[in-house]
C-alpha cells in the first residue's frame, strides 16, 4: 500500500484528529486559522477549537488578489502565478501560527483549505447557455501540504456543484453537525462579505435544513468605504450613522430578482459590487448625493436584504433561536437596524454555544475535512441535488 493511504488510514481510525481549518473570505481582510481537535463524526462530531488567529493579509496580498478577484477579464499568467502562490502565502502563516502555538506540524493530522474564492459563477448569475453552475478558489492543496509537511484536503465547493449544487453554502454541514438541537428552531447567520444563514429545524429533520445565501453582508459597504474614504470598512458604523438613508436609492437597490428567488441560492462581489451601486444611483435618478448618505443606505440594504430574508424561514414556526457570526457583526448599526427589523427575536452570537463567532467558518471547512477522511454516512437535504458529505480534494505532502 502506498505510505500516503495508510496513513490517511491511521488518521481515519484515531481516536481524536487534530485538523487546521483554513478560510480566506470575501473580504479579503485575512486568512482565519483555526486548530481543532475532533472526535467522531456527523452529528457525533466532537470538536475543541485550541488556538484561533485571523493573520491580516499585507496591502501587496491584497493588491495581487485583487487584480483577478471577481473579475471577468482577467490575465491568465496572474490567476496561474497565483494559484500557487497564495497557496505558499498560507503555508508561510500557518507555520508561524504553529510555531508561535508551539504546535509541531507533525502533531497536526490535517488541513482543510477553503482557499481563495476568485468567481462565483452560479447559472442565476452567467446565464450562458449550455454551460451549468461554476465556482473557482485557488490555492492549491498541493503547495500546502509540500510546504507544511501536513496532508491538506482542499477545493471543496467542486463535488456540490458537480452534484448539481452552486458551490455554496456549504455551511449546511458544519451547522447541522454542530449546532443542530432538538428541540429548538435555530437560525445560524454568518454576516461576512456576502451574507447567509443556515436553517436547523427543532425536529432535526435532514431533509429540511438548509443554508442560503441573502445578497450583501459587508462588501458594498466594504468597497464603497475603500473608494471614497481609503478605509478599509466602515469601522463601528462611525460613517454610516453620519448618513440619512436615501429610499429612493434604497428601492432601487432592492429591485433585483436575486431577492425574489426560492432558497437555496448563492452570489457574490460579481453582482453586488460599486457597479451595482452606481447603476442603482443612475435608475433612482439621483444628481447629487453625500458619500454618508449613500453609506448609510447601504448599510440599510443589507439589513433589510437579510432581515426579509430570514423572516421567509421565521415564519415557519413559533419560536426560534438565532446565532449570529462573521464581522458584520461587529457592525452595530447593522445589528442594530436586524434587531429592529425582527422585533422579538434575541441575536445572540455562536459564544453561546461556545465556538467563537469569528473562527465558524475556518472551523466548517475542518469538519468537512473531518467528514471527508472519517465520516461522509450522513445525507443533508433531499439526497439529490447536494452530495453526501464527502467533499475536498486530497493532497499528500510527499
Ligand atoms: N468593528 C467593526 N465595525 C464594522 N464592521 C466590521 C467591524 N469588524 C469587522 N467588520 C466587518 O467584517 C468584515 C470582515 O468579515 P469576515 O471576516 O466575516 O468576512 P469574510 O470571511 O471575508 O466573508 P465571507 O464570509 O463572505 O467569505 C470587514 O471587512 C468589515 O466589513
Ligand atoms: C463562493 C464562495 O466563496 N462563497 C462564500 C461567500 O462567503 C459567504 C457566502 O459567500 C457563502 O456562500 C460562501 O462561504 C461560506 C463559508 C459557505 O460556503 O457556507
Amino acid at each position: 500500500m502506498n505510505q500516503n493511504i495508510s496513513k490517511l488510514c491511521g488518521i481515519a481510525g484515531k481516536e481524536s484528529r487534530l485538523i487546521i481549518g483554513l478560510m480566506s473570505g470575501t473580504s479579503l481582510d485575512g486568512l482565519d486559522i483555526a486548530l481543532c481537535r475532533f472526535t467522531g463524526s456527523g452529528q457525533d462530531t466532537g470538536i475543541e477549537i485550541l488556538a484561533f488567529e485571523t493573520v491580516p493579509y499585507e496591502d501587496h496580498f491584497k493588491t495581487e488578489v485583487r487584480a483577478v478577484f471577481s473579475k471577468r477579464s482577467v490575465d491568465l499568467e496572474k490567476v496561474c502565478l497565483l494559484n500557487a502562490w497564495i497557496a505558499q502565502q498560507h503555508a508561510g502563516m500557518v507555520l508561524d501560527c504553529l510555531e508561535k502555538w508551539k504546535v509541531a506540524p507533525d502533531e497536526v493530522d490535517l488541513i482543510a483549505s477553503h482557499g481563495q474564492s476568485i468567481y462565483h459563477a452560479p447559472k442565476i448569475l452567467h446565464r450562458q447557455e449550455g454551460f451549468g453552475n461554476a465556482t473557482l478558489q485557488i490555492g492549491d492543496g498541493d503547495h500546502l501540504a509540500v510546504a507544511t509537511g501536513i496532508i491538506t484536503l482542499s477545493d471543496f465547493r467542486q463535488k456540490h456543484v458537480a452534484a448539481g449544487g452552486e458551490g455554496a453554502p456549504l455551511a449546511v454541514y458544519g451547522d447541522y453537525f454542530i449546532f443542530s438541537k432538538k428541540g429548538e428552531n435555530r437560525l445560524m447567520l454568518n454576516i461576512g462579505g456576502i451574507a447567509n444563514f443556515t436553517y436547523l429545524p427543532a425536529n432535526l429533520d435532514a431533509t429540511a435544513i438548509f443554508s442560503t445565501d441573502t445578497g450583501p453582508g459587508n462588501t458594498l459597504m466594504d468597497a464603497f468605504v475603500q473608494e471614497n474614504f481609503g478605509l478599509p470598512y466602515d469601522r463601528d458604523s462611525l460613517i454610516a450613522r453620519k448618513g440619512t438613508v436615501n429610499g429612493a436609492l434604497l428601492n432601487a437597490l432592492m429591485d433585483h430578482p436575486f431577492f425574489e428567488k426560492d432558497f437555496p441560492k448563492t452570489t457574490g462581489p460579481e453582482l453586488f459590487n460599486l457597479a451595482y451601486v452606481d447603476e442603482a444611483i443612475n435608475r433612482a435618478g439621483i444628481l447629487e448625493a453625500g458619500k454618508e448618505d449613500i453609506l448609510a443606505t447601504l448599510n440599510r440594504f443589507s439589513a433589510t436584504t437579510i432581515a426579509g430574508a430570514m423572516k421567509r424561514t421565521l415564519d415557519k414556526a413559533k419560536t426560534f433561536s438565532i446565532y449570529s457570526s462573521g464581522g458584520g457583526m461587529h457592525n452595530p448599526l447593522l445589528m442594530e437596524q436586524l434587531q429592529a427589523m425582527l422585533p422579538g427575536y434575541a441575536f445572540q452570537t455562536t459564544a453561546a454555544l461556545n465556538i467563537n463567532p469569528d473562527a465558524k467558518e475556518a472551523l466548517l471547512f475542518a469538519i468537512l475535512a473531518n467528514e471527508a477522511v472519517a465520516g461522509g454516512n450522513t445525507r443533508i437535504g433531499d439526497g439529490k441535488k447536494v452530495p453526501g458529505v464527502s467533499m475536498g480534494k486530497i493532497s499528500f505532502a510527499r
